[in-house]
């Protein structure tokens, strides 16, 4: 191949390969533009009980779009056409199964995420969690995430709502059974997993929870660990006050950034990542304060990778942290275990250890 010749193939191939990346480009883009899609279709199918029409008792039996309609609208009605479009686009994403007929006609079974969006016997499931994440409210709060970069003082959920989202919870009767499903669908099974492998609570007689909401992990541990008495449910006092009874927990209410009640070990879950720094330090320095001697705290909290990757591990976490942004606090946050330990060394504790249980929540000791 002569000199010129070689030029030309090299700039067609440039050309080619420019191309190439134009293209991947612009699909990555289409998909990210029409990622909304995913979770108001998710919401839609939800709200229209297609999980439960198919899971039928657990038979999940593959069905067409015009079988599932007859089920969730017996009186008639409906476009099963549209309905098998977001059937399809949610199978793309695990949610159902696609069975493809010799006639072309396409059924739909659950997966093992769609049955997670079944109510259990316990009458929870993983659909609370979506219909909570995705109120009105919350929606709002979305369209100003950017706020949170411009004047990170006030929440963007603040902005669009006048009140903070805890305000706005608890301030509605009707919206805090809808709290309480959707945090105890999630920590239930959390917690039922972290109980078969985790023996911390061996030796605990008082155990507080802090932020325990609800006071249900506080029963399940109780259950699995009968030396612990006293479980104490410690949260803020509008948060306890509609929480339902369990044997042995009792509900205090309480603000922990002002002090927290005495215990040989003190749990939190779920709730460092709404605390700014100052404030999880505050509240370290008060389980330090409320612990014997040799006393520990077991926290359970999301723990980021220091790696930023393409992991399902990875989105999940750094969703959930600008989640957290948008919704709860600014300055909240999902942390990195190093961040974790040196939070604690401030506090005073000076022993530290993680234990990776689950993909998204590990198991954080502090021990003094
Ligand atoms: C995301 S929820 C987690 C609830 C529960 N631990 C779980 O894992 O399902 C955070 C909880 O922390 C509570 N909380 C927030 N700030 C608090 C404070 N300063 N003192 C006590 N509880 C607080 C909230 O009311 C809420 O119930």
């Amino acid at each position: 191949m002569g000199e010129v010749q070689e030029v030309v193939e090299m700039k067609k191939g440039g050309k080619n390969r420019i191309a190439r990346c134009e293209s991947k480009a612009r699909l990555a883009i289409l998909e990210l533009a029409h990622m909304m899609s995913v979770p108001m279709s998710l919401m839609a199918v939800i709200n229209l009980k297609v999980p439960e029409a198919i899971w039928q008792d657990g038979s999940n039996t593959p069905l067409s779009a015009a079988q599932i309609l007859d089920i969730i609208r017996p009186s008639g009605g409906g476009d099963a056409e549209n309905l098998q479009r977001l059937l399809r686009l949610l199978s793309s994403y695990d949610i159902f199964l696609e069975h493809l007929s010799s006639t072309a006609q396409r059924k739909y079974s659950l997966t093992d995420v769609g049955i997670s969006l079944v109510d259990d016997g316990q009458g929870l499931s993983y659909a609370y969690y979506m219909l909570q994440h995705h109120q009105e409210a919350l929606m709002r709060g979305w369209e100003l995430v950017g706020e949170a970069v411009k004047d990170s003082r006030t929440e963007p959920f603040v902005k669009a709502n006048g009140e903070s989202a805890i305000e706005y919870y608890t301030k509605r009767a009707d919206v805090m059974p809808l709290i309480y499903k959707s945090l105890n669908g999630m920590c239930v099974p959390f917690m039922r997993e972290m109980l078969q492998v985790y023996d911390g609570f061996q030796g605990v007689e008082t155990l507080v929870d802090v932020g325990g909401n609800s006071g249900i992990t506080l029963s399940m541990i109780i259950d699995k660990f009968p030396n612990v008495r006293k479980g104490i449910n410690y949260d803020l006092p509008d948060m306890v006050s509609r929480a339902p009874q369990f044997p042995g927990v009792t509900h205090v209410g309480g603000n922990a950034f002002e002090s927290v009640p005495p215990g040989d070990a003190i749990f939190v879950k779920w709730s460092f990542l709404a605390w700014t720094d100052e404030e999880a330090k505050l509240v370290l320095q008060n389980c330090y304060k409320a612990l014997p001697e040799d006393g520990k705290m077991i926290v359970c909290e999301p723990v980021l990778p220091e790696l930023t990757d393409e992991s399902h591990r990875t989105r999940a976490l750094l969703g959930g942290d600008i989640f957290i942004m948008t919704m709860y606090r600014t300055k909240g946050k999902h942390r990195t275990e190093e961040q974790f330990k040196q939070l604690g060394i401030s506090a005073g504790f000076p022993h530290f250890r993680a234990l990776y249980i689950d993909s998204y929540m590990a198991v954080l000791e502090f021990q003094k």
